[in-house]
């Protein structure tokens, strides 16, 4: 947009194009993907326009971290039970012999109803962020504690390239970012997050499981057809920073070859003035299927639930006026 102004400055022969452009109003209408007024420079505005991801650093304070990750560590050893919260083993351990503690464990999930963690989806200094993104109403939608196991030789610990939007039935996707936190210092090491710079601009891919010889993680689909010739970042974070990403944007994270569990803790927001959508007949039938089969498996046959109701009844309202995805 600035650029066209540019060109039309130029074609016009005006002589201080520079000056002329500061006087426009064009800002409101510059930038895509965040709101106007928002608390990110024209920077990281254009960056996370042109990008589909914002790192910004030491956000979240090592002591929250302190106490979300000592938490976490009491959901896994059962001290602490959380109404509604999945607590998910990492393949390769999932047939093994008793494992105790967290060492079992490869992610927490729907920790929505836990005061502790919920902290989290709470904390100003992360909301002025999504606010950015979302706008003012905004809601909790997906909550998540990454714990990525050493890997057992069998490169189970990756999580391949997918689009998050994937597993959502809400839209518009760009009213939609996510919040992910490092715990600790990730990199290549232990397994960081990797993205394709630009890739939110695209379409919501097919997903399938990948073809995978160790195996895979439960719900872990990925992209097939990603261009293996895009440019990859691989994020590289310290303890506290957080990256603000789109649900298109493609990613996954690398393998850990470390000894440590790589630890990350992430909220999905949404706006509350997004609608849920139907995703009977498209791409996302899939994930919706394996859901409704673990809700069965988890509730009974009997029971009447839709992918919408599954994602209804995680969601919580954390700033602003309640909508039709969250009441
Ligand atoms: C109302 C709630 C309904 C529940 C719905 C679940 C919601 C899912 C929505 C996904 C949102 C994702 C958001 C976007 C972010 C992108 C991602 O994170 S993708 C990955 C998301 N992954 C998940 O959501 C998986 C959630 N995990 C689970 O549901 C469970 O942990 C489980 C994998 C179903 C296993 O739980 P449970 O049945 O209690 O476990 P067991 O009794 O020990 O095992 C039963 C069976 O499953 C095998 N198994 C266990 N763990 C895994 C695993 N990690 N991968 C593959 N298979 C696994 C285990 O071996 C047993 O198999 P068997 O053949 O029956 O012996
Ligand atoms: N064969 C594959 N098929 C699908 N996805 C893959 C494959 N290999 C790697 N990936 C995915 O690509 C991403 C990065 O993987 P990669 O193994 O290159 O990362 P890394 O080991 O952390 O980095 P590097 O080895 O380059 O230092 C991860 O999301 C991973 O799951
Ligand atoms: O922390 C990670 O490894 C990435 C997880 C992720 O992308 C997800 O669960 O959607
Ligand atoms: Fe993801
Ligand atoms: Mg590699």
């Amino acid at each position: 947009m600035a650029d066209r102004l540019q060109t039309v400055f130029r074609h016009l022969g005006s002589g201080r194009p520079q000056q002329a452009i500061s006087t426009i109003p064009v800002s409101a209408a510059a930038y895509q993907y965040s709101q106007p007024g928002c608390i990110l420079s024209d920077e990281q505005r254009r960056f996370y326009d042109k990008n589909g991801f914002l790192v910004i650093k030491n956000l979240v304070s090592g002591d929250k971290i302190d106490k979300y990750k000592e938490r976490f560590q009491k959901v896994c050893t059962g001290e602490v039970k959380i109404p509604g919260v999945i607590i998910m083993r990492d393949v390769a351990i999932a047939k093994s012999e008793f494992v105790p503690g967290e060492h079992a464990v490869t992610k927490i999930q729907d920790w929505m109803l836990d005061p502790v963690l919920f902290e989290y989806c709470c904390d100003p200094e992360i909301l002025k962020y999504v606010e950015a993104f979302t706008g003012p109403d905004i809601a909790a939608m997906h909550t998540m504690i990454i714990n990525k196991p050493p890997d057992p030789g069998l490169k189970t610990s990756r999580h391949p390239m997918h689009q998050d939007l994937h597993y959502f039935p809400f839209r518009p996707a760009d009213r939609i970012v996510c919040s992910w936190t490092a715990m600790e210092k990730v990199d290549r090491s232990n397994g960081c997050l990797v993205v394709l710079p630009g890739s939110h601009t695209g379409e919501l891919k097919q997903h399938d499981y990948p073809e995978w010889e160790g195996g895979v993680n439960k719900m872990y689909h990925g992209v097939r057809d990603y261009s293996p010739d895009h440019p990859r970042v691989h994020l590289e974070m310290e303890k506290g920073d957080t990256v603000f990403f789109h649900p298109i944007l493609i990613h996954g994270s690398g393998m850990n070859r470390t000894k440590g569990f790589r630890k990350a803790i992430s909220c999905h927001y949404a706006s509350t003035q997004c609608h849920y959508i139907d995703v009977e007949g498209t791409t996302q039938e899939n994930i919706s299927d394996e859901t409704l089969e673990i809700a069965r498996k988890k509730f009974g046959g009997n029971i009447k639930i839709s992918f919408k109701d599954v994602w209804r009844l995680r969601a919580r309202l954390v700033k602003g006026q309640p909508g039709e995805i969250a009441e």
